[in-house]
């Protein structure tokens, strides 16, 4: 079912590869592993799925693959509505999960073919197409080889392989690097370059130094919510603001001391990450060499010691897990927010 223009967000059909609205999917009835998710992927970006092991990143997949049904909320593919009977978008959308498995006893090509099959590909467009996609991922040498004799590097290579028969528009691929040497990870990574100028690639995966490389655009999932969605540029940018970050050791009396003369310093505001961490951002009217000589001058007074200052120029590593900080400190406000249960009656026991 191809979505209705102007519906909810009025935007054309194919303007996004990817959108998500409210997206949500309850396991169990008690594990929330994607709550209320609405974000949108550009066509024809490389984009970077990232988030903490069981930040919900899989499942987000397989509902877009129609491979889950969601509790709430709905995603499209190029305007098509996402769901286990959605033809359309399994046709337009190659997947790659993580560790993928294949049956043992075929050769690659034999399984490729079956592949090919069920995308209900005539054999003369089949067969040399792959042939050439054995050749392009380099498995030509092992085209005779059971699948189960392969190693892991192999078989990855058969599963992007096996992802791109249908010659999709759209990739979703779950830790292509994965387990993968510096050799093979370079092959994978070319390979996404490669083949992100003609298509919208979604690549999840734990390997920050993967995604520097290649994505233009990045979204970062934290306990089943989307923090952050966009260019890359811009996460880095946005959390680069004018700030710079101290770390330091002292008394806690000296770093509440610390604390106090900070949030009288009008140049400057600190928020506190840890209590060994603070974020310094610059107000407007200082230079960032001005404030950062104030902020120092009271860290000296306060009697803490100064352990090294980051400007915030970092790369994408550091933005992510800024990300990731800053989400865990609004949780915890969230959590002090939160109404506390009523105090026992004195005389009854707690256990
Ligand atoms: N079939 C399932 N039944 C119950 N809970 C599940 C199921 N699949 C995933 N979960 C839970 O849902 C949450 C999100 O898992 P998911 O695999 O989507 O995260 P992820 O971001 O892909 O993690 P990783 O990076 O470790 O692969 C986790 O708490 C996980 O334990």
């Amino acid at each position: 079912m191809k979505r209705p223009h102007g519906e909810a967000t009025g935007v054309a059909d194919e303007t996004w590869a990817i959108e998500t609205e409210h997206l949500t999917k309850v396991y169990g009835g008690e594990v929330i592993a994607v709550n209320d998710l609405s974000f949108r992927v550009p066509k024809g970006v490389i984009f970077g799925f990232l988030g903490p092991n069981g930040a919900g990143k899989t499942t987000t997949l397989q509902l877009l693959l129609g491979l889950q049904r969601p509790t709430a909320g709905r995603a499209w593919i190029f305007g098509h509505v996402c769901g286990p009977q959605s033809v359309t978008v399994r046709r337009l959308v190659g997947y790659l999960p993580t560790n993928p498995r294949f049956p043992g006893h075929l050769k690659p090509f034999e399984y490729l073919d079956l592949v090919g099959q069920l995308y209900r590909i005539p054999a003369d467009v089949r067969r040399p197409r792959i042939a050439s996609l054995l050749r392009a991922v380099g498995l030509l040498g092992v085209a005779d080889q059971r699948i189960a004799t392969l190693s892991t590097g192999e078989t990855t290579r058969l599963g992007i392989a096996a992802s791109l028969v249908g010659d999709p528009l759209l990739l979703l691929w779950d830790e292509p690097t994965a387990g993968l040497d510096p050799a093979a990870r370079r092959f994978a990574l070319d390979l996404i370059r490669e083949l992100g100028r003609e298509r919208t690639i979604l690549v999840a995966t734990h390997i920050l130094a993967d995604i520097d490389q290649v994505c233009t655009h990045v979204g970062v999932m934290h306990e089943g919510r989307m923090i952050f969605c966009g260019p890359i540029a811009e996460m880095k940018r946005r959390l680069r603001g004018d700030s710079f970050f101290l770390d330091l050791e002292g008394t806690e009396d000296n770093l509440r001391r610390l604390a106090g003369m900070l949030a009288q310093l009008p140049v400057v505001s600190a928020e506190w990450l840890d209590p060994r961490r603070v974020r310094i951002s610059v107000n407007g009217e200082v230079s960032r060499a001005e404030a950062l000589a104030e902020v120092l001058r009271r860290v000296d007074q306060a009697g803490v010691v100064l352990h090294g200052v980051q400007t915030g120029l970092g790369a994408t590593e550091d933005a992510y897990l800024q990300l990731l900080q800053e989400d865990e400190l609004h949780g915890f406000k969230r959590f002090q927010d939160a109404p506390r249960p009523a105090a026992p009656h004195p005389g009854t026991s707690q256990t």
